[in-house]
C-alpha cells in the first residue's frame, strides 16, 4: 500500500478551477519531484491533500494516509491523523521559525509535542539535530535568535525542526530557490543524506530540474493545474517525451555546450479563469495540431514506463542518442 495515495484531486477558488484531478501515489522512502513553471498548481497540490488552504478552497476528490481518508475530515482530525509523520519545509524559513524565540527552545517544543521529549533529553536531542543539518558548535549556537544565522543556516534549522518529529514524509516547497547556489547544493546533498540515514519519503516541490534530479527517484510534470508527464528520474530526464517537459529542459542554461543553447518557451502559463479549450499547453507548443487546439490528451501509461498526456510526443530518439 502507498504512504499517500491522491486521487482525482480538484481544487477551485471561488469558482475559479486550478487543479483539475491529480492522482499521484508515494511510497514509504520514496523521494517525488513535482515540478513546473510558477502557478501551475505545485503547492496547492499538497497544501489541499493536507488540508491547509484556506476555508475559500473548495476540495474534492481522495487522498488517503496510509489507508485514512484526508479530504472532507475536519482540519482539527487531519492534524491529529498528521501529527509528526508529514512535515514541511518552505522557501521562506522566516515563516516557519519564531524570531524572537531562540532555536533551541524552538526545536525542544517541537520535541515536545511530536515525541513528549522534555529536560535534559529534549537539550540533547535538539543539539544532535542541529549537529545532524550542519549547525557548528549546535550546543552553544541553540541559544541564539534566528537572526543571528545566515539565510542558509536558518533553512537548516528549519529542517532540524521539520526532523524533530521524527515523519515519514518531508514535504520541501522550493526549499532552496532563495539561497546562493552552492549554499543550494549543501541544502540538496544535506535533504538526500537526510532522506538516506531516516528513510523518510520526500515531495520535493521546484521549478529546478537540477535540483529535482539531484533529490528525487520520480518526478511529475504539471502544467496548468494538471500532471502531464511522470516517470522515473532517469528516462523522463534523458528522454522527455511531454513538449512542455522538453521545453523546461531546453530553458536550463547549458554551462558545459560550446553553443549558447537557452530556449525559453514561448509564452505564459494561461490564467486559470481562461484556460484554452484542449491541450492548455497547445498554445505554447511547437508539435500542435489542431486536434490539440480541440481535444484534451489524457494522462496515459507508456510502454516504457511512466505516464504522459500528448498526441504528438518528442520523438525517441535513435539507437543510443540522448538529448544532451
Ligand atoms: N489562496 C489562494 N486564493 C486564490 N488562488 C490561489 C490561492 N493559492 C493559489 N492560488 C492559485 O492557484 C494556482 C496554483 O498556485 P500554486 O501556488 O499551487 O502554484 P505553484 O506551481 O506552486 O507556483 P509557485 O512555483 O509560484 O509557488 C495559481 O493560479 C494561483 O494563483
Amino acid at each position: 500500500m502507498s504512504f499517500v495515495s491522491i486521487r482525482d484531486l480538484r481544487v477551485s477558488f471561488s469558482g475559479v478551477q486550478v487543479l483539475h484531478g491529480i492522482d499521484l501515489e508515494i511510497s514509504k522512502g520514496e523521494a517525488l519531484g513535482l515540478v513546473g513553471e510558477s502557478g501551475c498548481g505545485k503547492s496547492v497540490t499538497w497544501l489541499a491533500a493536507l488540508g491547509l488552504l484556506p476555508g475559500k478552497a473548495t476540495v474534492s476528490g481522495s487522498v488517503m494516509l496510509e489507508g485514512t481518508e484526508l479530504i472532507g475530515t475536519p482540519r482539527r482530525r487531519i492534524e491529529a491523523v498528521r501529527g509528526a509523520r508529514i512535515a514541511m519545509i518552505f522557501q521562506d524559513p522566516s515563516s516557519s521559525l519564531n524570531p524572537v524565540q531562540r532555536v533551541g527552545r524552538q526545536i525542544c517544543e517541537s520535541l515536545a509535542l511530536h515525541r513528549g521529549l522534555r529536560g535534559g533529553v529534549a537539550r540533547a536531542e535538539a543539539i544532535r539535530l542541529l549537529d545532524l543539518v550542519g549547525i557548528p558548535s549546535a550546543a552553544t549556537r541553540m541559544n541564539l535568535y534566528p537572526h543571528e544565522f545566515s539565510g542558509g543556516q536558518c533553512q537548516r534549522i528549519m529542517i532540524a525542526m521539520a526532523l524533530a518529529g521524527e515523519p515519514d514524509l518531508l514535504i520541501a516547497d522550493e526549499p532552496t530557490t532563495a539561497l546562493d547556489a552552492t549554499i543550494q547544493a549543501q541544502i540538496l546533498d544535506l535533504l538526500g543524506r537526510l532522506r538516506r540515514q531516516t528513510g523518510m519519503a520526500m515531495v520535493f516541490i521546484s521549478h529546478d530540474l537540477g535540483a529535482v534530479s539531484a533529490v528525487c527517484d520520480r518526478a511529475a510534470v504539471m502544467y496548468a493545474g494538471r500532471i502531464v508527464e511522470q516517470g522515473e528520474i532517469g528516462p523522463l530526464f534523458r528522454t522527455p517525451r511531454h513538449p512542455y517537459t522538453r521545453g523546461l529542459f531546453d530553458a536550463l542554461p547549458d554551462l558545459d555546450a560550446d553553443r549558447r543553447r537557452l530556449v525559453p518557451i514561448e509564452g505564459t502559463v494561461p490564467d486559470p479563469k481562461a484556460l484554452p479549450g484542449g491541450c492548455a499547453f497547445a498554445p505554447r507548443c511547437t508539435r500542435a495540431s489542431a486536434l490539440c487546439h480541440s481535444d484534451r490528451p489524457g494522462l496515459k501509461p507508456q510502454a516504457g514506463g511512466g505516464r504522459l498526456a500528448c498526441f504528438h510526443p518528442v520523438p525517441l530518439p535513435q539507437r543510443a542518442e540522448v538529448y544532451a
